[in-house]
């Protein structure tokens, strides 16, 4: 199903898990930070909907999306957190550097699910234009972070149960 056949916010509270017991780190890119900005609220309101307590929810800033891997490796590595939220946003420009950006950040993040113990949920929105990533940060479809700070929730709640 493609996002504009999907609300992004949309959530049913009762078939998810309480996010009390755990702590959270958001990773945000400075890039485009109007619409990362707006991802962040996104995935906050959710945590905190979701029963996060305001003291376990840590942020975070780094240039841009591509440094989203080494900022997400070292909360990782810190062992201070149950989940971690990368959230970025990459629109195409006039050369081939959008795929090499979005490819390298998709692959990292990939490659920190496999190496590190942590969760780490992909909120990188990949965009050809701004209008697109501003119906996706709180716009007409949502917004991406609602849906990576349940994400987020269910796979801290997932891990603890392992
Ligand atoms: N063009 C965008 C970038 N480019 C910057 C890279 O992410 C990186 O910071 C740079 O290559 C230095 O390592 N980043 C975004 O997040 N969004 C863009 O649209
Ligand atoms: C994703 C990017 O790095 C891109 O927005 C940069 O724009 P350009 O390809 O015109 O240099």
């Amino acid at each position: 199903m493609a996002t504009e056949n999907k609300n992004l916010s949309v959530y049913d509270k009762t078939k998810l898990p309480n996010a009390g017991a755990y702590r959270f780190g958001i990773v945000v890119s400075q890039w485009n930070d109007d619409v990362t900005h707006g991802l962040q609220k996104g995935a906050i309101d959710a945590l905190l909907d979701l029963g996060a307590k305001e003291e376990n929810i840590s942020n975070f800033e780094v240039p841009g999306s591509f440094e989203l891997i080494y900022g997400a490796n070292q909360l990782c590595k810190s062992g201070k957190f149950d989940a971690v939220i990368v959230i970025g946003c990459v629109i195409r420009g006039e050369t081939a550097h959008f795929d090499y950006v979005c490819q390298g950040v998709t692959q990292g993040i990939k490659d920190l699910n496999v190496q590190q113990d942590i969760p780490v949920i992909f909120c990188v929105l990949t965009d050809e234009n701004k209008q697109q990533s501003l119906d996706r940060s709180g716009g007409a479809h949502g917004n991406k972070g609602t849906e990576a700070g349940v994400t987020a929730v269910v796979m801290a709640d997932f891990r603890q149960k392992i």
